[in-house]
């Protein structure tokens, strides 16, 4: 295990590329599954969210092939159907559940351990199985999760969502799309890695329509080719990066974005106070701002609530926390998907911000504080990066444990932080450092 030693309080400036969505290369590299040809993915972020699900794939019998440093080929033409999910990889992330779609869609059944992934709250399977039974499977529901197909294989519906759930959708489309025939899902998912998996399953054979709405039609094939797909750039960790230049003060360039998926971001941030701009496809995030949050018309308090997109995104809140410790004024954020994602600010009151956590959902943030160093430990992704923001303001040193959680879902981020200037280092965990 390592740990990040952090000393605080130096503006982070230059230039950053995103790296590759991980919540849309997760489902892009399951798509494999679904043909016996040649799948080629580009942009892949190296996280260990994505060695998790090569693993998966090599030991279902998927050959695993890199052609660079973030483009993969991947051939899964030697499947039978026969080999089962390494548990002990599945139990590791949430998107090892990604493979019931493409494998009882093409092999008429699977056997799903129970999948892993952050713990911030209940994670329902329901609207996955949900839909695999509209399309006809049966399951048998114990600690794992048994499904098959009808004879003659899965059958195409309708689908209607309980919830927009973005896994489920992505299950759904994924089954639909090697099922012969029209699926429609209902109360679809439509974010941005949403979108990019309906675009590759389009470029496989099975066309869908309605990308970007909640409401999907597939055109399902028996057979479905190879591709050559790119993974459009990470929308979250350009939050993040807009976010740490925001609370340090140096002016960073964020490069070859989608600046349509950054609509609401930008639009929360600023009214956070931090303004950042487009240049192009580059979003620019001037040095030196004086961070205040807005006030609703009547003077009413600031609040930030996540939702299904195109709303706040849920993975941004925790950011979002960190950004506003160094705001002047207050802002009520609600995070009301997940029951345990806010647990985490006590850290960042230990650091010196003032939160009021007024229930698990929702923390009043009052700014701005100054930040001390402090000894932290990551207890999920988006929480474990705040902390990493908290600690690049804060004066003095902070470690932060437990970063195979940062590492789940963002590239090399100590190499990359280090070239926007930040005071960073990875060590072995059991190296006793002072903080302070
Ligand atoms: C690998 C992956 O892609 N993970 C993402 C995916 O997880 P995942 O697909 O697991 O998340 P879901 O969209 O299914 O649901 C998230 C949670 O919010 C609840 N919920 C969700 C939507 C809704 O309208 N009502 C509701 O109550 C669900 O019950 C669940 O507890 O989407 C989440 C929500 O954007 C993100 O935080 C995760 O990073
Ligand atoms: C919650 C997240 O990931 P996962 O669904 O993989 O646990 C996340 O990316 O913030």
């Amino acid at each position: 295990m390592e740990k990040f030693v952090i000393e605080g309080g130096r503006p982070l400036s230059g230039t950053v590329r995103p790296a590759g969505n991980k919540n849309g290369a997760l489902p892009i590299l399951a798509a494999c599954v679904l043909t016996a040809e040649d799948v080629v993915v580009r942009n892949v972020p190296r996280i260990r969210d994505v060695t998790s699900m090569l693993n998966l794939l090599e030991g279902l019998g998927v050959s695993v092939t890199w052609l660079d440093d973030h483009a993969v080929r991947l051939n899964a033409g030697a499947l039978d159907g026969g080999a089962a999910l390494r548990r002990e990889d599945a139990e590791r992330i949430r998107a090892s559940f990604l493979l019931a779609g493409p494998l009882l869609a093409r092999f008429g059944r699977c056997v799903m351990p129970p999948p892993g992934g952050d713990v911030i709250g209940r994670r329902r399977l329901d609207p996955h199985l949900d839909a695999f039974r509209a399309l006809g499977a049966t399951l048998d529901i114990g600690r794992d999760i048994d499904m098959s197909a009808p004879a003659g294989g899965l059958q195409a519906g309708d689908v209607f969502m309980d919830e927009p759930s973005v896994m489920g959708t992505e299950n759904a489309l994924l089954a639909a799309a090697l099922t012969p025939g029209r699926t429609v899902i209902g109360n679809a998912a439509c974010e941005p890695h949403v979108q990019d998996l309906a675009r590759m399953l389009t470029q496989m054979g099975a066309r869908v329509d309605g990308v970007g709405s909640n409401v999907l039609t597939v055109h399902g094939q028996a057979e479905l080719g190879g591709c050559d797909h790119t993974v459009g750039p990470d929308h979250i960790e350009i939050g993040s990066f807009m976010a740490l230049a925001g609370v340090t003060g140096g002016e960073v360039r964020i490069v070859e974005t989608a600046p349509d998926d950054l609509r609401m971001i930008r639009l929360v941030f600023g009214r956070l106070g931090l303004h950042s701009e487009l240049d192009g496809d580059t979003v620019v995030i001037p040095g030196e701002q004086a961070l205040e949050t807005s006030k609703d018309v009547g003077e009413h308090k600031m609040k930030v609530q996540d939702g299904p997109w195109p709303a706040f995104p849920a993975d941004l809140t925790s950011i979002a926390v960190a950004l506003a410790t160094q705001a002047r004024g207050s802002v009520l954020i609600h995070e009301w998907m997940f029951e345990n994602r806010l647990v985490f600010t006590d850290k960042l009151v230990a650091m010196g911000a003032d939160i009021t956590l007024c229930d698990p959902h929702r923390a009043i943030i009052s700014g701005p504080s100054r930040l001390r160093g402090e000894r932290l430990s990551s207890p999920d992704i988006r929480a474990g990066m705040a902390l990493l923001i908290a600690a690049l303001c804060a004066e003095g040193r902070s470690t932060i444990g437990n970063i195979d959680q940062i590492d789940r879902g963002y590239e090399a981020i100590d190499t990359r932080l280090r070239a926007l200037g930040a005071d960073l280092e990875r060590i072995p965990d059991d190296v006793v450092v002072a903080v302070g």
